[in-house]
């Protein structure tokens, strides 16, 4: 069966992994590429390295109005660029959308492939959740729903890759000198991804997540993130690295292991690694999470919401090992 699909923003980071994904995907066919400055420009031109069957593809300047038959749309476009246009994409064209405009917006849902695909299955608008959401989500949602810690007092100290960043335009403030042998945090108190962090928090546990704190750091490395997330409760190691194999026991994406996973163990794959230490008498739980920014944190993830939607086994198009080393 042959799903028609397009990608807008595919020259970005987002854009150009869902274009690598879909490339070998087994249903989805990409008919359809489209951007603002690279319109005009061959797919070729852009990525050399593209397969042959997509090679006579142009990308085309974005509108929505003018779009060809199409099943899927992922849009890629940098947050606050994309409610406006998607609006006026006609109902019968489903849509992940990759960027940030959508999240606990009325009329889509949250994209948490992994927690709640329940939650995503026929529907036809899916707002893909952030790259650090989608880290910390999947460690805590085990936790949260079996009341192992207090929702109220959690606080995530995240790394990211600098593609996490996207790609940026020309004012890009990642160039190689500023990130290389650096570490920087950011977005210190009011991070755009708390309110998502937030929300998904109490709707899990049913409880307040008022204490929430969330710093993240940017650190050199191309791709890849990790979390570090301190919880207070009384659970044992044991007791919540088993909530977690219970919760994602039929969920392929979800690895629960026993030694703190690293952020390499995951790139280039849609893998989460999600690992536990806790010690009861210090009222303490640690949750780590692992993911690839650009897979479960980005395409990985929306292409996993569209198996969901198109009625796919989850794991189309998403089978390819990590790269290593
Ligand atoms: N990078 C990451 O790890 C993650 C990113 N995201 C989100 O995904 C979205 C895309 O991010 P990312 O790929 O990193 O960003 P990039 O900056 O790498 O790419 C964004 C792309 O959007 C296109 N674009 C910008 N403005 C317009 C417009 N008006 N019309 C059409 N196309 C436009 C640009 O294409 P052109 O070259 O044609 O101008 C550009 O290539 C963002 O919302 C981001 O926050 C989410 C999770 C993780
Ligand atoms: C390194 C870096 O800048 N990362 C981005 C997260 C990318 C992402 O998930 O963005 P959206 O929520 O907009 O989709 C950030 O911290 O804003």
């Amino acid at each position: 069966m042959n799903i028609r699909v397009g990608i807008v923003g595919i020259s970005g980071f987002g854009g150009g992994e869902a274009l690598r994904l879909i490339a070998s995907h087994p249903s989805f066919e990409l008919v359809y590429a489209a951007g603002e400055g690279s319109a005009g420009s061959p797919l070729m031109d852009r990525f050399p390295g593209v397969p042959d069957k997509l090679s006579e593809l142009v990308i085309e300047k974005w509108d929505p109005t003018a779009l060809p038959k199409l099943d899927v749309l992922f849009a890629s476009l940098p947050t606050g660029s994309s409610a406006e246009a998607l609006a006026r994409v006609p109902e019968e064209v489903k849509i992940v959308d990759i960027g940030g405009d959508h999240r606990y917006i009325e009329g889509w849902s949250y994209g948490l492939a992994d927690v709640w695909p329940d939650q995503i299955q026929g529907r036809s608008r899916i707002a893909n959740p952030g790259c650090f959401p989608a880290a910390t989500l999947n460690a805590l949602a085990p936790l949260l729903t079996q009341r192992l810690i207090e929702p109220s007092n959690i606080i995530i100290d995240a790394k990211t890759g600098i593609s996490g960043a996207g790609r940026g335009g020309g004012a890009s403030k990642f160039g190689y000198a500023e990130s290389n042998e650096n570490v920087q945090p950011y977005g210190l108190l009011k991070h755009v991804h708390m309110p998502e962090i937030a929300k998904t928090i109490e709707q899990l546990s049913g409880g307040s997540a008022a204490g929430l704190v969330f710093t993240p750091h940017l650190v050199p490395m191309t791709r890849g993130e990790l979390v570090t997330i301190y919880c207070r409760g009384t659970a044992t190691t044991e007791q919540c690295l088993d909530a977690a194999r219970s919760f994602y026991a039929d969920r392929p994406f979800v690895r629960v292991t026993t030694m703190p996973p690293q952020s390499k163990w995951a790139n280039g794959s849609n893998l989460c690694f999600v690992s536990y230490a806790a010690d009861p008498e210090r009222n303490l739980v640690i949750a780590i999470g692992v993911v690839d920014n650009l897979g479960k944190g980005a395409a990985g993830q929306a292409i996993q919401n569209a198996n969901l939607i198109c009625g796919l086994p989850v794991t189309a198009g998403l089978e390819g090992a990590p790269v290593w080393p």
